[in-house]
């Protein structure tokens, strides 16, 4: 199973080595100010389902708020230690 830091390897490559067709890579063309209106837009979407949805569906909501999060990251340069050193 893949966990955060699996996800955050594979996105920083994807950065690094631009591949065709990367939705992760047009995200991060799009910049900062788009990723950031998807990060809101995901949160909300975790919030409606913890509300209403099931625990199987806020839980998959919950990984593409983590990826967007990711995303971020990688648009500011920030690493995974620069995070974690705040938890
Ligand atoms: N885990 C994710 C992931 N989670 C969410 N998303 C993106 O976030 C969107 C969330 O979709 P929504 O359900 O909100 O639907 P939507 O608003 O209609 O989506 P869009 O119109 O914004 O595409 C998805 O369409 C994906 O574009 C993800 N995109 C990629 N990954 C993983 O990231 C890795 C790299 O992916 P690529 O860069 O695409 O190769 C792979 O392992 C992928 O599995």
């Amino acid at each position: 199973m893949k966990t955060f830091d699996d996800l955050f390897g594979e996105l920083r490559e994807k950065a690094e080595t631009r591949p065709a067709g990367s939705g992760t890579v047009a995200q991060l063309d799009a910049g900062v100010h788009a990723i950031g209106k998807k990060i809101v837009e995901e949160a909300a979407e975790v919030w409606m389902a913890a509300e209403y949805q099931s625990n199987d569906e806020t839980a998959e909501e919950i990984s593409q708020l983590l990826y967007h999060l990711q995303v971020l990251m990688l648009a500011k340069g920030l690493t995974l230690d620069d995070v974690y050193r705040h938890l």
